[in-house]
């Protein structure tokens, strides 16, 4: 989406907002009988203090001879009407919503938990979200990320978060931060809020909100989904774990996939944000025999048909983050890429011995004709070969490659001094192939530069990008 079509978009949602927002304010002056004219003009162009002091006075006006229990000025009639269903419940009840009505929530990533998650959140009666995402929509977010749709494709996902919620519940404020969540900021966007979700997909950031949560002593209700399962879990709720008394190390390479990588069914991270968003509640309410998932998690595997709850291990007093000699002071002083790139980075190749190819230059050299000593191999796993492929490339996924000796190899490819040539979706799993390869005594070895995708892009109008 062009720059000016993304305008476009972000002026059409305000129009048909700002129509909406008219009715509404038609309706309310007509219910109370107040003349245009008799609202100032200052006042007209701040919708929301227009309609707070219609809703102000429409309360003045229908409030009776004696006092009510309704002293929150933001419940009102109409207010608890939206969220009577789950008022009724004896565990919320008006102190419940009120609790809800002045809380802030902030959610890490509008992504495939993040989506559904804020959605919800914001149909259960939250006062304030905020919602970072530095990242845009895409065609391959939409069959899971529901508060994003076909027009949004190419705006940045906070934004399209809060046009949604806008229009579904005006009531609720909602607070973008359309960039990534860092070590430099994570602090002072905490601090505002009293509750952190968890909806990121990548290591370095779990870490992050960790440390984050717990140095602004914030529950944190976390989620992972892929394929077809997801887990959940809350740290550092009333002296529970953090992340990093559950995991002190980050997962070795290649073992951390993302949806992009490995693939996930939509209505997992669905049902995970979901549940996610009841943790939230939970806590928000403070009902105090509601048992918070905190020392516990779910697995749900949607395949199987099973949801598993089991208890987790507790707090570390060795942990760095929140035990007793915590040497975490302030995030912005910790080295979260070393941290993460030592163990956990999947994609991550410092040095490297393989040389690159561009498709350009892999073309020149195929019309060129290849000698019979060279192997062409493509590393993606098995279900993204069979969407697309290069024939000419044989598939052998990553994971497997890694398991082949050198006897193996050897009679999988041959003479050690052919020419390999490596592709994958991206480009980054070929390149932590190529390294394994080298290592493993081949050394006439290439990376295709930027994988499926990039060739789709550049040679083959064909090819989805997926
Ligand atoms: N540090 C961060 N700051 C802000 N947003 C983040 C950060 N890390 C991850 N995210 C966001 O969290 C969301 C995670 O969503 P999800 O796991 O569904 O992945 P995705 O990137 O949307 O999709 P795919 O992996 O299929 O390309 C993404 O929108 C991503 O941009
Ligand atoms: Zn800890």
């Amino acid at each position: 989406m062009s720059q000016v079509e993304e305008q476009k978009a972000v002026l059409v949602q305000k129009i048909e907002k700002l129509e909406d927002r008219i009715k509404y304010l038609e309706a309310l002056l007509e219910k109370n009988q107040i003349p245009f004219s008799k609202i100032n003009q200052e006042q007209q162009s701040n919708q929301v203090e227009v309609e707070s002091k219609l809703e102000q006075q429409q309360e003045k006006d229908q409030k009776g001879p004696l006092h009510t229990n309704l002293d929150d000025p933001l419940l009102t009639k109409d207010t608890i009407e939206r969220y009577s269903r789950q008022m009724l419940l004896p565990e919320i009840k008006y102190k419940g919503q009120k609790l809800l009505q002045n809380s802030k929530v902030l959610i890490i990533g509008a992504g495939g938990i993040g989506a559904p998650a804020a959605y919800y959140i914001s149909g259960m009666g939250v006062g304030t979200i905020g919602i970072i995402d530095h990242d845009n929509v895409e065609e391959s977010n939409l069959h899971r990320q529901i508060i994003h749709n076909v027009e949004r494709i190419g705006m940045n996902k906070a934004l399209s978060a809060k046009l949604t919620i806008e229009r579904f519940n005006h009531r609720v404020k909602v607070n973008t931060y359309q960039f990534q969540l860092t070590p430099e900021n994570a602090q002072d966007i905490f601090s505002q809020y009293d509750i952190i979700l968890d909806a990121s997909d990548n290591p370095k950031t779990r870490y992050l909100v960790s440390d984050a949560s717990v140095l602004a002593k914030k529950p944190l209700v976390s989620g992972s989904a892929i394929g077809w399962e997801g887990q959940l879990t809350v740290f550092n709720y009333k002296n529970g774990p953090c992340y990093r008394c559950l995991y002190p190390e980050c997962p070795k390479a290649g073992s951390v996939k993302s949806c992009g990588e490995a693939g996930v069914v939509g209505m997992i991270p669905g049902i995970i944000g979901l549940l996610e968003a009841v943790e939230c509640m939970k806590i928000l309410i403070e009902a105090p025999q509601a048992k918070v998932l905190s020392q516990r998690m779910i697995i749900f595997d949607g395949y199987e048909g099973t949801f598993k709850a089991f208890r987790i291990r507790g707090p570390q007093k060795n942990c760095i983050s929140c035990g007793e000699n915590k040497t975490i002071k302030f995030v912005k002083d910790y080295d979260y890429d070393n941290f993460v790139g030592a163990s956990c980075q999947a994609f991550t190749v410092k040095e490297h011995n393989f040389k690159n190819i561009t498709w350009k230059e892999f073309v020149q050299e195929k019309e060129k004709g290849f000698s019979d000593q060279a192997e062409f191999i493509d590393v993606r796993p098995e279900s993204q070969y069979d969407i697309v492929n290069i024939p000419l490339f044989k598939n052998i996924p990553y994971q497997d490659l890694q398991d082949l000796d050198e006897n193996a190899l050897s009679n999988l490819l041959g003479d050690k001094n052919k020419k390999i040539f490596i592709m994958c979706r991206r480009g980054n799993m070929s390149r932590l192939a190529g390294n394994d390869l080298f290592k493993k005594g081949y050394k006439d070895v290439y990376n295709v530069v930027g994988g499926i995708n990039e060739y789709g892009r550049d040679f083959d109008q064909s090819v989805p990008f997926i």
